[in-house]
C-alpha cells in the first residue's frame, strides 16, 4: 500500500515561494484504484511527480510498505523508485524501439541476464495482450497498445503501487475502456495499489474505487466512489455524473431532478413510483451506472402530481431523492412558484 502524509510541495524561497501543494493526506490500499482528480493547475502533475520520486516534498511524507521514501538518500530513492511503477501519457515509448525493447528498458538498466529479460518480457507482452506484437516500433501500433506497452513496461520491475499520470487522457472512448479494463484486471490479479491521476470525470467513474478532488493542491473531497455517487449531498459525486439534455415534459406535467441517493434503489422504481403517485411517470433522461456492484446515477422525470412533498416522499421511500425543476438554473425560480399554489390545494382536497 502507498500511505501520503501531510505531503507538502513549494517552490521558491522566502516571500516568493508558492506552495502548489499542501498537506496532502490520503492512503491507497493493495487491489485499490484510488483517482485523483482536479482542474488544470490543481497540482495533478505535481503530485505524480512527487509521488514517483523525481521531486522531493518539501515536507510531509511518501510510505510504501511501511517504509518512508520521501527523505531516503539518493542512492537509496533509486532503489525505492522500483516499487512504484509509472504509466504516462501514450506517446512516451521510445520510437526506435520495438514494444519488446521497450518494455525491456527497466530490467536492461538494472542488468539483469538477457535470457531472464526476454522471458519476462514475452510474460509481460502476454499479460497485456500484445504477445503477437513483440516486434513493431511505436508508429506500426494503434494508441491503445501503446499504451498497454507502458504499462507493460510500468510492471517490468513488479513494483507493489502502479502511478497512472494521465495514461487515457487523449485515447478515444473504446480505447479508454478497453486501458481501464486492463487496469482493473491488473488490481486484482497483481494486488497493486493503483494511483490513477486524470483530469477526465468519466474515466474516473469507470476506473476507480476511491476518488479524491485536488483543487489550489488541496483536498477538497474524497471518498468511496459508491458513496459519493449515493450521496446527494456530495458536489463531487453530482460533479462524476454525466449531464443530462431532458426532453420537453408533456404538456402540463413538470419535470423532476432524481437521484440515487441509497445503495438499495429498487430496478424497478419508475414503476412503483407511477403505481404510488397513481399516474405514468415520463423518463425525459437517464443515466445509471453499475459502480462495483451498486447501482447509481440520475434521471429526470416528468410528472402531473401536484403536490411536492408527496412526489419527494415517495421517491425518498425507494431511496431517491427528487427535486422539481428544470435543472436550468433560471427555471427553479418560477418552477417552484407555479407549484405551490396548486399543490398546496390539491393536498388539502
Ligand atoms: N517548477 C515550478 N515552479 C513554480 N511553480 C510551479 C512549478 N511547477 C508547477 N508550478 C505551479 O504549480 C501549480 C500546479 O501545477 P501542476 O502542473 O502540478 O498542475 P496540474 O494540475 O498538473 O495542471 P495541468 O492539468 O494543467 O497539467 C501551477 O500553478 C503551476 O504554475
Amino acid at each position: 500500500m502507498i500511505r501520503i502524509d501531510q505531503l507538502t510541495k513549494a517552490y521558491g524561497h522566502g516571500p516568493d515561494a508558492v506552495t502548489v501543494l499542501d498537506k496532502l493526506d490520503f492512503a491507497v490500499d493493495r487491489g485499490e484504484i484510488f483517482a485523483v482528480v482536479g482542474p488544470s493547475g490543481a497540482g495533478k502533475s505535481t503530485l505524480t511527480q512527487c509521488i514517483n520520486l523525481l521531486e522531493r516534498p518539501t515536507s510531509g511524507s511518501i510510505v510504501v510498505n511501511g517504509q518512508e521514501l520521501s527523505s531516503l538518500p539518493e542512492r537509496q530513492l533509486r532503489e525505492a523508485r522500483r516499487r512504484i511503477g509509472t504509466v504516462f501519457q501514450s506517446a512516451s515509448l521510445f520510437s526506435r524501439r520495438t514494444a519488446a525493447q521497450n518494455i525491456a528498458m527497466p530490467l536492461e538498466y538494472l542488468g539483469v541476464e538477457p535470457r531472464e529479460t526476454k522471458a519476462r518480457v514475452a510474460e509481460l507482452l502476454e499479460r497485456v495482450g500484445l504477445g503477437h506484437r513483440a516486434g513493431h516500433y511505436p508508429h506500426q501500433l494503434s494508441g491503445g497498445q501503446r499504451q498497454r506497452v507502458g504499462i507493460a513496461r510500468a510492471l517490468a520491475l513488479r513494483p507493489s503501487v502502479l502511478l497512472s499520470d494521465e495514461a487515457t487522457s487523449g485515447l478515444d472512448p473504446e480505447t479508454t475502456r478497453s486501458v481501464v479494463a486492463l487496469l482493473r484486471e491488473l488490481r486484482d490479479d497483481l494486488d497493486l495499489a493503483v494511483v490513477f491521476i486524470t483530469h477526465e470525470m468519466d474515466t474516473v467513474l469507470q476506473v476507480a474505487d476511491s476518488v479524491a478532488k485536488l483543487e489550489h493542491g488541496r483536498i477538497v473531497e474524497s471518498g468511496r466512489l459508491v458513496d459519493l455517487l449515493t450521496d446527494h449531498g456530495s458536489a463531487l459525486g453530482r460533479a462524476l455524473q454525466p449531464q443530462l439534455d431532458p426532453a420537453p415534459p408533456a404538456d402540463g406535467a413538470r419535470p423532476w431532478q432524481v437521484t440515487y441517493d441509497s445503495r438499495n434503489v429498487p430496478q424497478d422504481w419508475l414503476q412503483r413510483v407511477s403505481q404510488e403517485l397513481g399516474e405514468p411517470a415520463a423518463l425525459l433522461a437517464a443515466t445509471i451506472q453499475n459502480v462495483n456492484g451498486v447501482s447509481t446515477g440520475k434521471a429526470t422525470v416528468g410528472l402531473h402530481a401536484a403536490s411536492p412533498d408527496l412526489v419527494r416522499d415517495t421517491f425518498a421511500r425507494l431511496g431517491l431523492r427528487a427535486e422539481p425543476g428544470s435543472g436550468r438554473p433560471d427555471a427553479g425560480a418560477q418552477d417552484t412558484a407555479r407549484e405551490d399554489a396548486p399543490a398546496t390545494l390539491e393536498h388539502a382536497l
